[in-house]
């Protein structure tokens, strides 16, 4: 097999990469900057002084990585104390190794996927390097305006799964599809909400998504729907003894609307019996902005319970009880918040990968799992996507995905 292509990277002036590094990151580490001035006082009425100076370190913390962005400095080890640390820096020096001699990893010389999840640690590490303001998220407040700015498009979707819980036992396996088919596609364009996407700007979903599908459709460029579907219906045939079990993974993206439209679907494929587990796997860190971390997952849940709309409290109390019962489990494993192609999970995360062998299938939300999957690599467009894969397989999986980098493949894999 051909060996894999070079990676994307912002050394390619005029690639979106490029663009991402030089307009992009900047404006997000900008808004971060800014919601910490915006938090001044809310730090001071907290902690007093000490929250006012360690809001002061922090920013002066981001300002100099901005300016190491900018200026395309080379990366530097990160010095916090987290176990993730000594990972981060060891892929370092495999970035400094690989260069082969092209100078040091640096902002616009090294891979894309590489600096760009680099930045997001290192914001983190802007916070943990100063207590008492260390636990504080700098995507809370967009990602919770996000969640209100979609309430009616998570009223539309929580009405609708209410409606069709109804009489579900009722519906013959090709109502059961069609219900399937039209919730993918609503956790498919529930994609479209990611606020790394708008560097923060609001990308909330206004309207109903259930009544514009069919025009939508067009704009589908790869459809693997019936491939998924007899996967899942060919496993709730063979799960007919108890023991049997069918396992979806979701591998999460954004919070928000988005992981409303996940849940949902969760929900249908427990209710039809497609499913007799679902997992979740959120980030164990903020990140890409609108990322689901466990504190998002659990406040979008209590959030739902006491909305003042009956169906999007019940889906709320369904959802929190599901995960009582252990029909669903929530992971938020630490790999999926380092820079690692997934290729290299089985040996980075062994715990992982064998976690993810248990899967019936594990479906991938977006568009930094996809450029994980795919090593986000100049591909040609025609090469097949398992290959691209570069043998990471722990069970069948699937990509549900906006397109928003240039890395598009023809097929998806599934068996
Ligand atoms: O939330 P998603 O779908 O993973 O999108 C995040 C993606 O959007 C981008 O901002 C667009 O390139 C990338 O940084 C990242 O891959
Ligand atoms: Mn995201």
């Amino acid at each position: 097999m051909a060996a894999a292509p070079v990676s994307l990277s912002g050394r390619f002036k005029g690639s979106f990469a490029y663009f991402t590094i030089k307009d992009r990151l900047p404006q997000i580490l900008t808004r971060v900057i800014d919601t910490l001035h915006r938090h001044k006082n809310e730090f001071f009425e907290k902690h007093g002084e000490k929250g006012v100076e360690a809001e002061k370190r922090a920013i002066s913390f981001l300002s100099k990585l901005r300016n190491e962005l900018q200026t395309d400095k080379p990366m530097i080890p990160l010095n916090d104390e987290l176990p993730d640390t000594p990972i981060w820096n060891q892929y370092l020096e495999y970035q400094r190794n690989v260069s082969n001699g092209n100078g040091q990893p640096s902002w616009f010389q090294s891979p894309w996927l590489y600096v760009e999840c680099y930045m997001y640690r290192r914001i983190h590490e802007a916070l943990i390097h100063n207590p008492p303001i260390d636990d504080f998220d700098p995507f809370m407040e967009a990602k919770i305006q996000s969640f209100f700015e979609s309430q009616q498009a998570i009223i539309a979707v929580c009405t609708y799964l209410q409606e069709l819980l109804k009489n579900i036992e009722d519906l013959n396996e090709n109502q059961l599809k069609e219900e399937f088919f039209k919730l993918l596609q609503v956790s498919l364009w529930g994609n479209r909400c990611d606020l790394s996407i708008s560097a923060g700007e609001d990308n909330s979903q206004k309207s109903s998504l259930l009544q514009s599908l069919n025009d939508f459709k067009s704009f589908i460029l790869v459809d693997d729907m019936e491939n998924l579907w007899s996967l899942l219906l060919n496993s709730k045939k063979r799960t007919t003894t108890k023991e049997s079990i069918t396992r979806v993974d979701m591998i999460l993206d954004n919070a928000g609307f988005e992981l409303i439209t996940d849940l949902v679907l969760a929900n249908f494929l427990s209710s039809s019996k497609l499913a007799t587990e679902v997992h979740f796997h959120g980030k164990c860190i903020p990140w890409f902005v609108s990322d689901t971390t466990k504190h998002d997952f659990n406040w979008t849940l209590k959030q739902l319970q006491s909305a003042n709309h009956m169906w999007m409290s019940r889906c709320g109390m369904n959802w929190e009880g599901n995960l009582k019962k252990g029909v669903w489990v929530y992971h938020d494993h630490m790999f999926w918040t380092l820079p690692h192609e997934f290729s290299s999970m089985a040996q980075v995360a062994p715990d992982l990968y064998a976690e993810l062998q248990k899967s019936s299938v594990i479906i991938f939300k977006g568009d930094l799992n996809y450029r994980k999957l795919t090593g986000d690599r100049k591909w040609e467009f025609t090469v097949p996507f398992h290959q691209a894969l570069n043998k990471f397989h722990p069970a069948p999986l699937c990509s549900i995905r906006t397109l928003k980098a240039e890395i598009q493949f023809c097929l998806l894999a599934l068996p």
